[in-house]
């Protein structure tokens, strides 16, 4: 390629335009079919976003597309060879490289801007600009940006502050007002008093040593300016429901909620323009101070719904100094049902705390003990765990939740299902949590079972009940298909899919790695520079054509991944096993495998390494993974909440998705379900399949949900509740818990009257 440059390149006096557009024109192409190719060989597929690279391409063709000058482009032919052959060896050091990005951005050869004005200055005899700056970092200070300042409003600063702890019914935060116990240690930050349950020194101190989340976000933003991955306009008609007393109005943008300015800051950063609808209406119910058993599609947002208001109120509160040394005492639980679901929820919840002063600690099995007891020590606000880590560190008398005011369960149906109930029943009511009543329990999913919700009443008091949308999924984003395929024909009838998708191109695409962003940016900028070069050259109407071929190419890169659904453990190491042997690159995750092979498994999939994740249920619920494009259900589950959980795997966020189920004789139990589910997504139902739910005598699983209605009804209207209130509130739930130490007394006389409205 050097020596085709270098045929390429006359002496820049002697270069007419017409030359110049026509090497101008064979290095374009050149470009296109090398660096594919380059990527292959030192393996750059695990680079940038998408968007990145679409991003960076948009912003150079704004800023340059109107250069004409013949030197100029001969000059820019030479450096696009130089830069690409920069680019080539910097990939083979990437070994190298310290920090991602930044490392790879200053030894990174020059943009387009940057060449033209080198260019320019080389002509003119002046210095070449020692320094790149990329494109998105232009036009900023230096250093990072400068912490907002925490909007801590001190002791009761808002109107539902003031109202203090009122116990149930009140409305607004329980323990922040006027209770003198909650006042005399945490300040709310500010530096006051060198920060609740920290001994490393202040909030500031702390928040001058936090790591920043949104660095890998940074230089995907480029030209962005929302998370326009949401579509907003798939959420407008959707269906809400509430029930409960004293409802508080939903908002309709982030404005409306007094979160307070660093939280603000960070609903910026993520580039949350508007709530979503399950955010429009749980942060206010939230925020007043109220439970809530919310219902909400997957892909809705429901992590933010319960993440803010709980940053907010801690921001906000006043909560005494804790007790003991070595023993941490958070402020805030929220549980998880798999380790994986854990930590997607404490890097969430790192991102909406930066700069805030709240630490968010995570806890979950499969890692050493140790190092996240280390972190506990160094002070926790929002303690973000499994069930069963969690059991032992209250075992070990590591961790005391004698001081929790907020208790968050996400995937609550499953948190409370057979497998869970025993140890959340022994971390809630048998451990030194407080009741609910004083402590404020929110419990999120996209399935509610009326017996679970039975269950929850356990945890709650004189709760909302919140359901927005359909049954368990963002419906029309999810095309949903069910084939009928025998059990041996499994494999060959996924392996037809997976190569009508390649056909497609929907694999084999790049999904970047921030390791190694620099290098593709390089090539995606050599790239844009020759293509933009080229378009500089010619008439408006085939830049335009040009620009929308460029466009193409660019989204080329980006990846579909597809999820695939298994029922075993060795099911799925062995399907992965086929895949990979006949070709196609597939990872696989349960619970059998390390900790350690579950994450790679999961890193290898979301940076597109292995496009093809092979997976038991412990995949199935929260994980947010962009560009799952495909869900395979290759065994349909039993329960068909599973499947509305699984699914959901794609189609977030307001995108679409395609989820693709096979079905045969074995999965007849769960056929009406299936049928109903898909009639209400307003799916194509087979004809067959029809035939074979009009036969089931089974309900569809353990969790049969009946027709015809959105979301999780809230199980408190059903005839029956209202015949056996008593039951579900009288001496059975009282003796079931709450004395425990503390002796708190039995909470439940006033959500009697209220469980129904
Ligand atoms: N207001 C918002 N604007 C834009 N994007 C958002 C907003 N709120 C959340 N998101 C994004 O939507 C995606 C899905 O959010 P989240 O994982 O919280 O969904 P969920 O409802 O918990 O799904 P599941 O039921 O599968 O657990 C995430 O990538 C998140 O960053």
């Amino acid at each position: 390629m050097a020596q085709m440059a270098r045929s390429m390149r006359v002496p820049p006096n002697s270069t007419s335009l017409s030359e110049a557009k026509k090497r101008t024109l064979e290095f374009f192409r050149m470009c296109c079919r090398s660096i594919p190719e380059i990527m292959d060989i030192y393996n750059l597929y695990d680079v940038v976003t998408p968007s990145q690279l679409r991003s960076a391409v948009a912003s150079e063709v704004r800023k340059n597309s109107n250069v004409t000058n013949p030197k100029v482009i001969d000059m820019l032919l030479f450096k696009g060879m130089e830069e690409l052959k920069n680019c080539v060896d910097h990939s083979k050091q990437r070994h190298h490289l310290v920090g991602k990005y930044v490392v790879g951005v200053s030894a990174m050869p020059t943009s387009w801007a940057d060449s033209v004005s080198a260019a320019d200055n080389l002509a003119s005899g002046a210095r070449p600009k020692s320094s790149y700056v990329p494109p998105h970092l232009r036009n900023r200070p230096t250093s990072t940006d400068p912490p907002p300042q925490a909007s801590y409003a001190g002791p009761a600063a808002s109107s539902q502050e003031q109202s203090g702890y009122g116990g149930p019914n009140v409305g607004g935060n329980r323990w922040s007002g006027p209770r003198n116990d909650f006042r005399s240690g945490y300040s709310g930050g500010g530096g006051r008093g060198g920060g609740w349950n920290n001994r490393t020194g202040g909030w500031d101190r702390g928040r001058e040593r936090e790591a920043n989340p949104f660095v890998d976000d940074d230089v995907e933003s480029f030209v962005e300016t929302e998370n326009s991955g949401i579509n907003f306009d798939a959420y407008e008609d959707i269906p809400v429901e509430t029930s409960g007393e004293n409802v508080p109005p939903p908002v309709n943008t982030f404005l409306e909620i007094d979160l307070g300015e660093a939280v603000n800051q960070n609903i910026r950063r993520c580039k949350y323009v508007k709530p979503t609808p399950v955010q429009r209406h749980a942060i206010p119910i939230a925020l007043a101070g109220r439970d809530l058993m919310a219902c909400a599609q997957t892909g809705s947002g429901k992590t933010a719904a319960f993440c803010f208001p709980i940053i907010s109120g801690i921001m906000r509160g006043q909560f005494p100094r804790p007790p003991r040394p070595r023993v941490a005492f958070p402020l805030a639980l929220i549980l998880s049902p798999t380790r994986e679901l854990s930590c997607q929820i404490h890097d969430e919840a790192k991102k909406f705390a930066y700069q805030t002063g709240v630490r968010v600690v995570v806890a979950y099995g499969g890692a050493p003990i140790n190092q996240q007891l280390r972190e506990l020590e160094r002070g926790v606000h929002i303690l973000v765990a499994t069930p069963g880590r969690l059991v032992d560190l209250l075992e070990r008398a590591r961790v005391s939740l004698q001081m929790i005011r907020y208790l968050a369960l996400d995937e609550a149906d499953r948190m409370l299902d057979m497998g869970f109930e025993p140890q959340i029943r022994k971390i809630v009511q048998q451990m030194d949590m407080p009741p609910p009543g004083v402590r404020q329990t929110m419990l999120f999913s996209a399935t509610f079972p009326r017996e679970i919700q039975r269950l929850a009443l356990d945890f709650l008091s004189n709760y909302i009940f919140l359901a927005v949308g359909r049954v368990g999924s963002s419906t029309d984003l999810i095309v949903q298909r069910v084939e009928y395929v025998q059990e041996t024909d499994k494999r060959s009838h996924l392996m037809d899919l997976l190569h009508a998708q390649r056909a497609n191109g929907a694999h084999g695409k790049v999904q970047p790695d921030q390791r190694d962003a620099e290098c593709v940016f390089t090539i995606s900028l050599v790239r844009s520079n020759c293509i933009f070069l080229f378009l500089a050259t010619l008439q408006l109407n085939y830049q335009k054509l040009l620009f929308e071929i460029l466009m193409a190419i660019v989204f080329n890169y980006q990846q579909a991944l597809t999820l695939v659904f298994v029922e075993t453990k060795k099911g799925a190491d062995s399907l992965e096993h086929w895949l990979c042997m006949n070709g196609f690159p597939a990872t696989a995750i349960h619970g059998d495998r390390t900790q350690q092979e579950r994450e790679y498994a999961l890193r290898s999939f979301k940076s597109g390494n292995t496009p093809i994740l092979v997976a038991t249920d412990v995949a199935a619920r929260g994980l947010d993974i962009p560009h799952v494009a495909h869900v395979v259900n290759f065994d349909i589950p039993n329960d068909i909440d599973d499947y509305v959980h699984r699914i959901g795997r794609t189609g977030r966020a307001g995108k679409s998705g395609l989820a693709t189920a096979f079905f045969n004789e074995n999965n007849s139990s769960v056929a009406r379900a299936l049928a109903d589910l898909m009639q209400e997504a307003n799916q194509e139902v087979p004809v067959w399949l029809s035939r074979y739910a009009a036969r089931s005598t089974h309900g569809g699983g353990k969790n049969r949900r009946g027709g015809n209605r959105f979301g999780g009804r809230d199980f408190r209207k059903d005839s029956s509740f209202n015949r056996g209130v008593t039951d579900y509130y009288g001496g059975a739930n009282m003796s079931r818990g709450y004395g425990a130490p503390g002796g708190y007394p039995a909470p439940y006389s006033g959500a009697v009257t209220s469980a129904w409205d």
